[in-house]
């Protein structure tokens, strides 16, 4: 089991990406997180480009990292500058950071048409800022840019630059796949010329996913012989993305047997993955492989039938690996399976004739334009209404919302509720920065008088469909609502013709589901 070395660059390649800028602050968080997941080096920045990479460096410095070395990046010197006078060389130098990770060019039509300099000055420039930082005592890592281009297109230059960079004493040459375009049997075949070619300088891989093989093509080049993978968290990058670690990391634990992370620190992948997301700001992509929310997400009746036999029949790995879990989704795809096995996961257990009347009413309101995945707590209300072990948390006399607008443009949002709870009545009236919001500030307003725990309760996300578009006026709308409080995230679903009442019934069912799991229902 061969030892391949994960290298990080979230906050690098990762900050590349469209839409995407760290503060210094979320940048020493994710490093933190980085470092408890245990990748062994986290690129901070490219030291030379601004303020705060630089404070990042001298941040990072007063931190103690328990697995990870922190490498600053940079490029080659350029051609008409010393090295000694060099930028981009003195940034990394200044950073403090014991490893430099420099990118040189492989590709001579780079060579010619960007840098606009003589090849062999190239070899030059590359081999005179290894040496450099090398004789300054840091670990170098050379990111041979474009290598796999260049190397189709003059594969002896090609060659001659990763030579030029291993002779001058560079730690690892990392072929870089940068714009993303090959094919893994390519980067297979070249990677493994490569390795023959520079045997005993360890090789990397970092790669792009312009073509949807950015994973593919990193494991393959560790197939060749490659002993350490470049990639972001979630796969964010320049254009279409990096290579996501994300997926490489239990591909080549658990399906290609080579010692990256241990178990325990791969188990906080998926906490890891959902970090990235918040900080970057990126709703998280449900459908990623392994950290997704629907990864290991059960939908069809037959699957989740053959799952409660055995769970190897539709998953190719345990969750739990990753950090992640199973989900069973019940919808109008679904049998009576996938109801005993939601029941079963939430420590519950129905006879067959009960789990029928669920199937058939989650069926039957499906039909109406419900939908059931995302509204876990809105699922669980309708099994506690249907087995009569539910005591509604109030009861709504009436409700009413206003929306008004003067000549100035300024916007007046009521919502007026009259509800009683046990008998004792409450009439109260909000204003609101919308109709839900006013509803929203309205009911927890007559609420908390008998139920002080709302005050730990927010809506997260409110998400409005369509739902039968072709019916015109009469369409539907369906709200799916989600709320958390101090330790969980729940779902609700409401459906109207009128997204005011939806958004009631999505709302009412929001309360009553965190009043009922804190068991705080009034009797
Ligand atoms: C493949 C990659 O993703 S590498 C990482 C790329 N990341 C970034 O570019 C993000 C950070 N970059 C920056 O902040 C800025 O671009 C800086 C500070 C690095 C440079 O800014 P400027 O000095 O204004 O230069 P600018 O960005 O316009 O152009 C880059 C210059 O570097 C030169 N250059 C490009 N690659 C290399 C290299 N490997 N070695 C030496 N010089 C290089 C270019 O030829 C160009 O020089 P020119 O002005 O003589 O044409
Ligand atoms: C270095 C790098 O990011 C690339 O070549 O894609």
């Amino acid at each position: 089991m061969s030892r391949v070395k994960i290298y990080d660059t979230t906050l690098r390649d990762g900050m590349q990406a469209e839409g995407v800028s760290f503060s210094l602050q979320d940048k020493l968080l994710i490093a933190k997180r980085l470092d408890q997941l245990g990748v062994d080096y986290i690129e901070g920045g490219y030291a030379a480009s601004n303020q705060k990479e630089k404070a990042f460096f001298e941040k990072i410095s007063e931190i103690k990292l328990e697995n990870s070395k922190i490498c600053a990046f940079g490029s080659t010197r350029r051609a008409d500058v010393k090295v000694e006078d060099d930028v981009s060389i003195n940034a990394i130098l200044s950073s403090g950071a014991s490893a430099a990770t420099i990118v040189g060019k492989c590709w001579d039509m780079h060579v010619d048409q960007v840098l606009r300099c003589s090849r062999q000055a190239n070899l030059d420039l590359c081999a005179d800022s290894v040496r450099y930082l090398k004789e300054k005592g840091l670990e170098v890592l050379f990111d041979a840019e474009h290598f796999f281009d260049g190397y189709k297109n003059n594969p002896e230059y090609a060659l001659e630059v990763l030579r030029a960079a291993a002779e001058a004493g560079a730690d690892a040459l990392v072929l870089c796949e940068t714009n993303g375009g090959c094919l893994p049997e390519e980067v297979y075949e070249i990677t493994k010329t490569v390795c023959y070619d520079l045997a005993g300088t360890e090789i990397g891989i970092h790669t792009h996913n312009d073509s949807d093989c950015a994973v593919a093509n990193s494991l393959a080049a560790v197939r060749a012989g490659a002993r350490e993978v470049q990639g972001t968290i979630n796969g964010i990058g320049e254009r279409t993305g990096n290579a996501n670690l994300c997926s490489i990391i239990p591909n080549l634990k658990f399906k290609m047997g080579h010692d990256v992370l241990s178990e325990e620190k791969l188990s906080k992948l998926t906490e890891t993955s959902l970090f990235v997301f918040e900080i970057a700001n990126i709703s998280p992509v449900t459908s990623l492989p392994f950290v997704g929310e629907s990864a290991f997400a059960h939908k069809a009746g037959l699957h989740v039938n053959a799952l409660r036999k055995n769970k190897a029949t539709y998953e190719h790995i345990t969750p739990e690996l990753v950090g992640n879990s199973r989900r069973f989704l019940v919808s109008e795809l679904s049998g009576m399976s996938n109801v005993l096995a939601k029941l079963e996961k939430h420590g519950q257990s129905v006879d067959r004739e009960t789990a029928k009347k669920i199937l058939n009413k989650v069926q039957t309101l499906e039909n109406e334009g419900y939908q059931f995945e995302a509204a876990d707590g809105s699922f669980d209300l309708l099994i506690k209404r249907i087995k009569g072990e539910y005591t509604e948390a109030f009861e709504l006399e009436r409700f009413h919302i206003s929306v008004s607008r003067d000549s100035h443009g300024d916007e007046l949002c009521e919502a007026t509720i009259k509800l009683s709870v046990g008998g004792d009545d409450e009439h109260v009236v909000s204003e609101g920065d919308g109709p839900v919001n006013a509803m929203d500030k309205a009911l927890r307003k007559s609420l908390e008088r008998f139920y002080p725990q709302l005050k730990d309760m927010h809506l997260i996300d409110y998400k409005v469909r369509v739902v039968n578009a072709k019916a015109a006026t009469a369409a539907k709308v369906r709200v799916i609502i989600e709320s958390r409080d101090l330790d969980s995230v729940w779902g609700t679903v409401g459906v109207s013709e009128n997204v005011v009442n939806a958004s009631w019934i999505a709302l009412k069912d929001s309360i009553e589901y965190k009043l009922l799991k804190d068991n705080a229902l009034k009797k």
